[in-house]
């Protein structure tokens, strides 16, 4: 576990990811190179500077390992894009619905990095890391926020133990008079932008980073830290190392998102409708996945009298209101309605009380069908993001 005491201090103006990092570094500009079998681009604070680099694909970027890799795949499988990649160890593969796409497989934080240097011009990822390492940079929009899986929070943890027994919250923590210039709180976390940005915006003064890639549970019982700021899920490895969450102490929730480079969908040809055709799709799915499709009989006087008697039920309002349509059969030679047919969607949490509810009005015959795609007229989410894109 290496220290960096002078850039992560949390009063210290600057706060930078270790230095191997850099080619030079000073106090508040860094510079490195970064390479792509197509270009060669100068990145200054993160950034490439000037025009995106001429290339037909547009480069998608999917986690490579680790556990958003497979939910993330699982994902794109069910909006019917599948990634068709020959072998594990190829980081590269196409989806043969969206023929323009090229995916490649990265690690997360190198998924935003390449975001940034031009090299990529969409990807998933965790919010964590689009925040970690896009470091609030202008040219990263998000373009879906909730991608229903990878849900973890970014939380600070002290030990249940010691001087830490009767502390419950940032706030007491703060104010321990043991932590002085002298001897700051030591922190360690993986998050060496996010933490220290958070302990100034919340007036903690001595503060220390040091940093580690996993494991970072044990610094505590090492004596190598006091606090650990990591990100939290289940809860289970903090509880199995005798640590607890603080109030005021979550830095960030977080879940997969969908993350594009504003240059990119700007510049280059092809970016925004592709990406608006893979954002329609997982809204069509997303929406879908928390739905059921509930058809019944009623019997009534008319397609209207039924419409009353259903909305008067809380949760039988639909997406839109229900359907409404006469099932039709021969009486005494003439063709008439009896009973309506109505078709609603309902949460899938509250399908039980729907079906209590639809009994109640007169329905008969209840069926539920799984729901796979809800396709609206227009998305909020791409109306937000054409209003970012200043469209
Ligand atoms: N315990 C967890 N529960 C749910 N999601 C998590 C959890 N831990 C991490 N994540 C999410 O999954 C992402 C990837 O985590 P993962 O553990 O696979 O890689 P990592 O440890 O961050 O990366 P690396 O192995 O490259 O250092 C995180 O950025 C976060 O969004
Ligand atoms: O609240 P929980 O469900 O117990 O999950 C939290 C743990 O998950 C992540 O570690 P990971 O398993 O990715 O191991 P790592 O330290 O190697 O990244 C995170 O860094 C925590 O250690
Ligand atoms: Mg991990």
């Amino acid at each position: 576990m290496s220290q960096f005491s002078s850039t992560f201090t949390a009063a210290s103006s600057v706060s930078l990811p270790p230095p191997s990092f850099y080619v030079s570094v000073s106090k508040r500009s860094f510079i490195y190179c970064c390479s792509s079998s197509q270009s060669r681009t100068t990145v200054v604070n993160g950034k490439f500077d000037g025009k995106i680099v001429e290339r037909d694909e547009i480069r998608f970027g999917l986690p490579s390992k680790g556990r958003m890799a497979g939910d993330t795949l699982d994902l794109l499988k069910d909006c019917q894009l599948s990634v068709k990649q020959v072998n594990p160890r190829q980081y590269v593969a196409q989806i043969p619905q969206l023929s323009n796409v090229e995916v490649w497989f990265q690690r997360p934080k190198d998924i935003v990095r390449k975001l940034l240097s031009g090299d990529l011009d969409l990807g998933i990822v965790g919010l964590d890391t689009v925040s970690e390492y896009g470091r609030g940079d202008e040219d990263l929009i998000i373009v879906h926020d909730a991608l229903k899986y990878g849900d973890c929070r970014l939380s600070l943890a002290i030990p249940k133990y010691g001087v830490f027994e009767n502390i419950n919250s940032l706030k007491e923590l703060a104010q321990m008079p043991r932590w002085t210039i002298d001897r700051p709180l030591r922190v360690a976390t993986g998050f060496t932008y996010l933490g220290p940005k958070f302990m100034q915006e919340n007036g903690l003064k001595h503060v220390i980073f040091s940093t580690a890639d996993g494991a970072l549970e044990a610094a505590p019982a090492m004596g190598i830290a006091d606090a650990i700021l990591d990100l939290v899920s289940s809860g289970t490895t903090l509880r199995e190392n005798n640590l607890k969450e603080i109030e005021g102490g979550v830095v960030l929730e977080s879940q997969a998102v969908l993350v594009a480079s504003r240059k990119a969908l700007i510049q280059r040809k092809g970016a925004l409708d592709t990406t608006h055709e893979i954002l329609e799709r997982f809204e069509a799915h997303l929406r879908a996945a928390d739905q059921f499709m509930v058809t019944a009989n009623m019997r009534g006087s008319s397609a209207e009298e039924i419409a009353e008697r259903v909305l008067s039920q809380p949760s039988l309002s639909g997406l839109q209101g229900p359907t409404v349509s006469p099932v039709l059969c021969k009486r005494d030679g003439k063709v008439a309605a009896d009973y309506y047919a109505i078709v609603i969607c309902v949460p899938k949490k509250a399908l039980y009380k729907s079906v209590q509810q639809l009994r109640g009005i007169g329905g008969s015959g209840v069926l539920i069908s799984p729901l796979t795609y809800i396709f609206d007229e227009e998305t909020p989410r791409w109306r937000e993001l054409l209003s970012k894109l200043g469209l």
